[in-house]
């Protein structure tokens, strides 16, 4: 085995399996190894690394700031680690799942990553007016909602985009045919080359994609985005049942009505949230959404199944 050269700090831009495509402070990337059979180091980890022979061996990953990722009952996926933002990129078509929307959301409240929802299409007046009326409870419940026209007006949505990612790390989601590779391209314009490159060399020739990948934005390297797949079944295994109600910011401030510190939201009399929860049809954005009460009814049975 070759000689270790000495430690050194990098940052991890993309993996596969036992591989990662380690930064190193000069910007050059090199893949390295990690000490045990699977790689532990995910996208966005800062990591301490050493030279072996052409390769790097991954020897220390630093204290994660937070770690975004999803757990279906069997399996644990992270997505990156020490983010700013979730950027949730969906369109007026296809038509977006509101509980997929608000398992990331979620999923990002419960590691304190501030979330940024973006609507695209808005050249698709109609369905684009229907999905922006359904994400107005969003808005009303503190989320930053952007709307988008990404192949239409390119200049435009570049710069409000810059502007709200700028000197940040974000995680780009979204279902598929949204526009996230319209996205990433507009941001980072040799994207696709870039993708080509590090997937050929984490794969050694073979020309797969790479599950994520980090990139930056700006020549500074301040600005950066991570693209990843895997917006579809968004596990929350990982999440207690009964923390739910706090990570949904527009059911949080009623169960302080309930009458039972311990109240499940489900079927207790006296409940402040039930009892907060609108008339269908009632559009009033004071009070919890129907849908959002639903989703909520839904992922508490989910998440109190007997885990294995
Ligand atoms: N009308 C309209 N179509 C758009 C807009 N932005 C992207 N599209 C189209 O939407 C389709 C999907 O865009 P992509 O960027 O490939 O979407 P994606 O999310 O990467 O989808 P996958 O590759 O399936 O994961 C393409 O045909 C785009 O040209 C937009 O602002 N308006
Ligand atoms: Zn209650």
């Amino acid at each position: 085995m070759a000689d270790l050269g000495p430690p050194q700090a990098g940052l991890v831009v993309a993996s596969h399996g036992r591989h990662c495509l380690v930064e190193a402070a000069d910007g050059t990337r090199r893949i390295c190894h990690s000490r045990g059979k699977r790689s532990e180091s995910v996208v966005g980890d800062r990591v301490e690394w050493r030279v072996t022979g052409d390769e790097g061996l991954v020897s220390k990953v630093q204290p994660r700031r937070n770690l975004f990722y999803r757990q279906d009952e069997i399996r644990t996926k992270s997505f990156a680690a020490n983010l700013d933002t979730v950027l949730v990129l969906i369109a007026a078509e296809p038509e977006f799942s509101e509980t997929q929307l608000a398992r990331a959301l979620i999923a990002a409240e419960a590691q304190h990553i501030t979330p940024l929802v973006a609507l695209n299409k808005s050249d698709l007046v109609e369905p684009f007016e229907r999905a922006w009326r359904r994400l107005l409870p969003y808005q009303h419940m503190g989320y930053g909602v952007l709307p988008l026209s990404l192949r239409v007006s390119k200049e435009a949505d570049r710069e409000s985009l810059r502007k709200h990612l700028q000197a940040k790390t974000t995680l780009v989601l979204g279902p598929s045919g949204a526009g996230k590779s319209t996205l990433i391209n507009l941001l980072v314009p040799e994207a696709r080359v870039l993708t080509g490159e590090i997937s050929q060399a984490l794969n050694s020739g073979k020309h797969t994609t790479t599950a994520t990948t980090w990139y930056w934005v700006d020549p500074e390297r301040t600005t950066a985005l991570i693209d990843s797949p895997g917006f579809q079944e968004f596990g929350l295994h990982h999440i207690e049942a009964t923390q739910l109600a706090a990570l949904m910011p527009d059911l949080k401030p009623h169960v302080a009505h309930c009458r039972f510190y311990n109240c499940t939201h489900m079927h207790e009399p006296s409940c402040g949230v039930r009892a907060a929860v609108a008339e269908e049809g009632d559009p009033s954005l004071e009070r919890i959404q129907p849908n959002r009460y639903r989703i909520y009814r839904q992922l508490f049975e989910e998440l109190s199944q007997p885990k294995y």
